[in-house]
């Protein structure tokens, strides 16, 4: 006999026991899955609300005030501000904002309230003396909600909201104000699509919405509950069957259960939604609402421009930090502290060359391998595209030395300075950070706090028996004690190499020479690299100096140094 379990191989509950697939939406001649989004949705901020409604702490005055100036300073245009009757701390601030909130012209304040007419009351004491406001009601209409929530049939939940809203079109006309309104069937995501699309046609009958005063139809993804095609198929459906579509604005509010909100949002706008409801960074019930920051970014990365500002995303993460007493977790899109930052040395080496192209090409086009965005156009500088661990390469140690100091590494000494970074990296399975580097770099090649040999002065002069021959008689020390050499060569470089070869007894000669300035100005130092080859390999010295000649010579005895460092000399 078989006992049947409920329980799976991996220890979990029975999936198919347990929960129900989500079904499709009936809708083969769908469109949206070839449409773009060429234009920004209008934006309506709920952080002063959802936000607000799922933190530990919600926020008091202070907080609330500090973030409705920013969200006013990124340019929306609608900013929900909270649940004026559901606490006096939204009631009060919902009064700071329409008499002291220096709100412009053109904002609209938007306030939340459930179908029930005490709270439409006192939401109507809370925007009086608003322009335009936005008054949102809305009640859940969900298959489950109607059943367990309310008790109730879908015509007693179609009472509920047509009864609000026949409450609010008389208060409204009584107060004579300039008042919008919008709906939601809560929990839209788990109402049929034939239920949501009567009871919004029951409400838009009473609102009798305009082209001058649209209702906003939000179709909230209240729980996100399955694949962001499928939410596209359903505002499709609802775009194309409500009534008097032409005065409504469809407007979107996604959660992110699924971890697919932005998804979601943006095939909802390829099926024709007009609006989007979301908070900064997405914070919101549960795992969020929509991020509108990272939509807005997305959009202006395909060229869009998104018509909300975050060029300062700095401010916009400090006061999300402080409103909301959350962090940003470092991954975040667009703004996490290491979303332009590379370790890996394939990646930094890409960015490096794609820098540097695009620095070339002089030409406005972005087009940097592994950033989708100039760190710039968000307020961050390219200080940390590249850091430096043992994952990373020459390319990326390169950067850093000619972004942070000016110093253009030839390519043999990129490969050759990384094996000694990636050593020390190694050891220490940490990162290095760009002031360490530097300072290994001047250690080995320039200060060589070890070195037998000091470069101290020269001077050249012809050999009068051999034509183009020069003789280099030089001044160094050797372990602190002076000495006087002397060699001969075409120039100052070939004659002191020879001169330091007969010193040490090592034959040496330069195989690769080169420099550039580094600074701008008349005391402009110079950098000298030269590669030189002695009997057991190739390796590199580096001079500083503001005397080009001297930087070359320097660099010579840099090289020596190490060749006799390395063969124990
Ligand atoms: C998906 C969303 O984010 S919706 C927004 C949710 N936000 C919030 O709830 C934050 C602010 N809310 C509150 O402060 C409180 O819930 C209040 C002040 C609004 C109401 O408080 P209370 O009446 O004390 O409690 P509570 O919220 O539990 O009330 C639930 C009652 O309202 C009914 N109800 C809930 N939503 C609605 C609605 N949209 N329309 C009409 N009635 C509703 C419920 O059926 C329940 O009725 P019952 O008492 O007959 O069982
Ligand atoms: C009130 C509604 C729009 C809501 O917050 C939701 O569905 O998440």
């Amino acid at each position: 006999m078989t006992v049947e379990t409920n329980t799976s191989k991996n220890g979990m509950p029975n999936a198919a026991a347990k929960y129900q697939p989500y079904p499709q939406v009936d809708i083969p001649d769908r469109t949206w899955p070839g449409k773009t989004i060429t234009k920004p949705p209008i934006w309506c901020s709920v952080d002063l609300r959802d936000g607000n409604q799922s933190l530990v702490n919600p926020m008091g005055h202070d907080r609330k005030a500090r973030m409705f100036q920013l969200l006013l300073d990124m340019n929306f245009k609608e900013i929900e501000i909270g649940f004026p009757s559901a606490s006096q701390t939204d009631f009060d601030f919902a009064r700071w904002c329409v008499e002291e909130g220096n709100v412009p012209d053109d904002v609209s304040l938007q306030v939340l309230v459930q179908c029930r007419p005490e709270l439409i009351t006192r939401t109507f004491e809370a925007l009086e003396g608003a322009r335009r406001p936005i008054i949102h009601f809305y009640n859940s209409t969900s298959e489950l909600q109607r059943r367990v929530v309310f008790g109730k049939d879908v015509a007693g939940i179609k009472q509920i909201a047509t009864d609000a809203a026949k409450m609010i079109m008389d208060m409204a006309a009584e107060a004579g104000g300039d008042y919008r309104f919008e709906y939601s069937p809560e929990s839209f995501t788990g109402t049929e699509l034939e239920v949501a699309l009567e009871i919004c046609n029951a409400v838009t009958e009473i609102v009798r919405p305009t082209a001058d005063n649209k209702l906003i139809m939000n179709l909230p993804s209240t729980v996100e509950m399955a694949t962001p095609n499928i939410y596209a198929d359903q505002i499709e459906w609802m775009c194309r069957n409500l009534d008097n579509r032409e005065n409504l604005i469809i407007s979107l509010h996604p959660h992110n259960d699924r971890g697919t909100g932005i998804a979601a949002t943006e095939l909802g706008l390829m099926a024709g939604a007009d609006r989007v409801e979301g908070t900064l960074f997405g914070n919101g019930e549960r795992t969020g609402n929509v991020d509108v920051v990272t939509l807005a970014l997305n959009m202006y990365t395909q060229g869009v421009d998104p018509k909300l500002d975050c060029s300062d995303i700095e401010r916009i993460k400090a006061v999300y930090e402080y409103s909301n007493e959350m962090v940003i977790p470092e991954r975040h899109p667009y703004v996490g502290e290491l979303v332009y930052t590379a370790f890996s040395g394939s990646h930094q080496d890409a960015i490096n060359k794609g820098m540097k192209a695009i620095r070339t090409a002089n030409k406005p086009v972005w087009e940097v391998p592994y950033l989708p965005i100039d760190p710039q156009d968000v307020g961050r500088t390219y200080e940390a595209i590249i850091r430096i661990n043992s994952q990373s390469g020459k390319g990326g140690i390169a950067y850093i030395l000619q972004q942070d100091h000016g110093i253009n590494l030839p390519r043999n000494l990129q490969v050759e300075f990384r094996e000694d970074i990636q050593r020390i990296t190694d050891e220490e399975g940490v990162e290095l950070p760009s002031k360490r580097i530097y300072e290994r770099f001047l250690e080995r090649y320039v200060t060589q706090p070890e070195a037998r040999l000091r470069f101290v002065d020269h001077h050249t002069y012809p050999d009068t028996t051999r034509k183009g021959v020069r003789i280099v008689s030089a001044e160094i020390t050797d372990g602190g004690e002076p000495r006087r050499i002397e060699g001969q060569g075409t120039g100052p470089i070939d004659g002191f190499i020879h001169a330091l070869s007969l010193h040490t007894g090592v034959e040496m000669s330069v195989v690769d020479y080169s420099e550039h300035s580094l600074q701008r100005g008349s005391n402009a130092a110079a950098i000298a690299y030269v590669e030189i080859e002695h009997p057991g390999g190739r390796l590199f010295g580096v001079g500083i100096n503001t005397n080009i000649v001297t930087a070359s010579l320097e660099a010579i005895v840099s090289a020596a140094n190490r060749v006799l460092e390395e063969t124990g000399r």
